[in-house]
């Protein structure tokens, strides 16, 4: 697959007088989205925590880093392709966990594993998904399994005993949500759609969970199995000393989620971690925090040779992508667009913002005279 193909293609089709369906400007996304999606699906996706100024600085934090474009290097031939703890990628964009993808269309979790199967791209399930793990994996390529850690260690331990056993190669662990946040827009509606039993198919599904509940759940018992849900779902009272446990019970690679001091990175590397997200979880979390971008040079600096560093928060654009791995990030993770995109066309939508992007990216560093990714380094950007 030839990354820049999407281009050319857009560009044939236009001869005929056929336009894109949706935008090619990711950001653009989301005002489509706010006239198609529900007003509470789409406050959703879009709001973040408290005044939202965390997740206006991780955009505008792209804005302070520029390209330095390099001129005659041979650009012809270009490979964007990597191999991330062990998972072949056809360039350094991961699909980052969104919980309750059927909140913006009814194939959920199903359209997106099978448009990133169709691009060879890797997803990464939500606990919080609105399809059962084992279902998403019958239809999904490369995949990763994403652990909101319950308080429950045995329900825990079931978890990820099935997302092995479904095949899930990599497990990241969030540690940004163990409670949710301040988060106006939802609490102005009164919306949560795990209330409404939404992204809770992991759990419904699980043996460990139907015996502490009694059995399956049912109508009967939905309420039950509601407040047990409540009672489990986050972990505030877990430390760093908790990771040796879950180091025992998953044999592949280990990913943090959710880091943003270099202080934590070293305990990420100290822990035998084999990555980290650095993130913060789009600005839902913490407002008034660091911009992500920010956050990632000192923990490169860090332990950028010690470990995996993967970046999400606010990737919007092919120039964005080369900005954080410029900054040492190995590969990002994406996270709102590909939601609108499911919200906008399901499979096709997000095939489309996969696409755009992996596109922009391959012309961006051409255009700058890179390549390959090891040409990508600290020289590509400039504040
Ligand atoms: C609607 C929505 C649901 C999310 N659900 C999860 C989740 O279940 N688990 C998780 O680790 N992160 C979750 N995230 C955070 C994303 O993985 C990612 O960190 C974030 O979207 C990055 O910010 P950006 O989309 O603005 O670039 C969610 C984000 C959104 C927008
Ligand atoms: O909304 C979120 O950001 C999120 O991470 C989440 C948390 C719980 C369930 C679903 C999604």
């Amino acid at each position: 697959m030839n990354l820049a193909d999407f281009q050319h293609e857009i560009y044939l089709a236009g001869l005929d007088g056929i336009v894109p369906d949706l935008p090619t400007n990711l950001h653009r996304l989301e005002e489509v989205a706010g006239a198609r999606l529900t007003p509470q699906a789409h406050d959703y996706v879009a709001g973040s925590a408290g005044a939202e100024r965390t997740a206006r600085a991780n955009l505008a934090a792209f804005d302070a880093w520029k390209i330095v474009p390099r001129m005659l290097r041979d650009v012809a031939e270009r490979d964007l392709s990597a191999t991330i703890l062990g998972t072949p990628m056809p360039a350094p964009i991961i699909l980052g966990p969104v919980g309750v993808l059927r909140i913006f269309h009814e194939d959920g979790e199903l359209a997106v594993a099978r448009a990133a199967k169709a691009l060879g791209v890797t997803m990464t399930l939500s606990t919080a998904a609105s399809t059962a793990m084992e279902e998403v994996a019958a239809e999904a390529g490369p995949r990763w399994y994403q652990l909101y850690w319950p308080k429950d260690r045995d329900l825990a331990a079931s978890l990820v005993g099935r997302a092995a056993a479904s095949g899930y190669s990599t497990l990241v662990v969030t540690l940004d949500t163990c409670t949710l946040a301040w988060r106006p827009r939802d609490l102005d509606r009164a919306y949560l759609p795990f209330l409404r039993g939404i992204g809770v198919q992991n759990f419904w599904s699980d043996p460990v969970f139907q015996k502490a509940i009694g059995g399956p759940v049912t109508d009967a018992n939905r309420d039950l199995a509601l407040l047990h849900w409540a009672a489990n779902f986050g972990n505030p009272s877990l430390t760093w000393d908790d990771l040796a446990w879950l180091r025992q019970e998953w044999d592949g690679p280990i990913v943090l989620k959710g880091i943003q001091h270099a202080g934590d990175a070293r305990r990420a590397v100290d822990a035998g971690m084999d990555g980290i997200v650095v993130s913060n979880h789009g600005g839902r979390q913490v407002d008034g925090a660091i911009a992500s971008l920010d956050a990632l040079p000192a923990i490169t600096a860090e332990a950028g040779g010690e470990i995996t560093v993967l970046f999400d928060s606010g990737v919007r654009t092919g120039a964005d992508v080369a900005k954080a791995l410029a900054l040492g990030a190995r590969a990002v993770m994406i996270g709102r667009p590909y939601a609108y995109g499911l919200g906008l066309g399901g499979e096709a939508g997000v095939r489309h913002v996969l696409r755009c992007l992996m596109a922009d990216l391959d012309l961006t560093l051409a255009l700058s005279g890179r390549s390959t990714l090891a040409d990508v380094g600290p020289d590509l950007v400039t504040r």
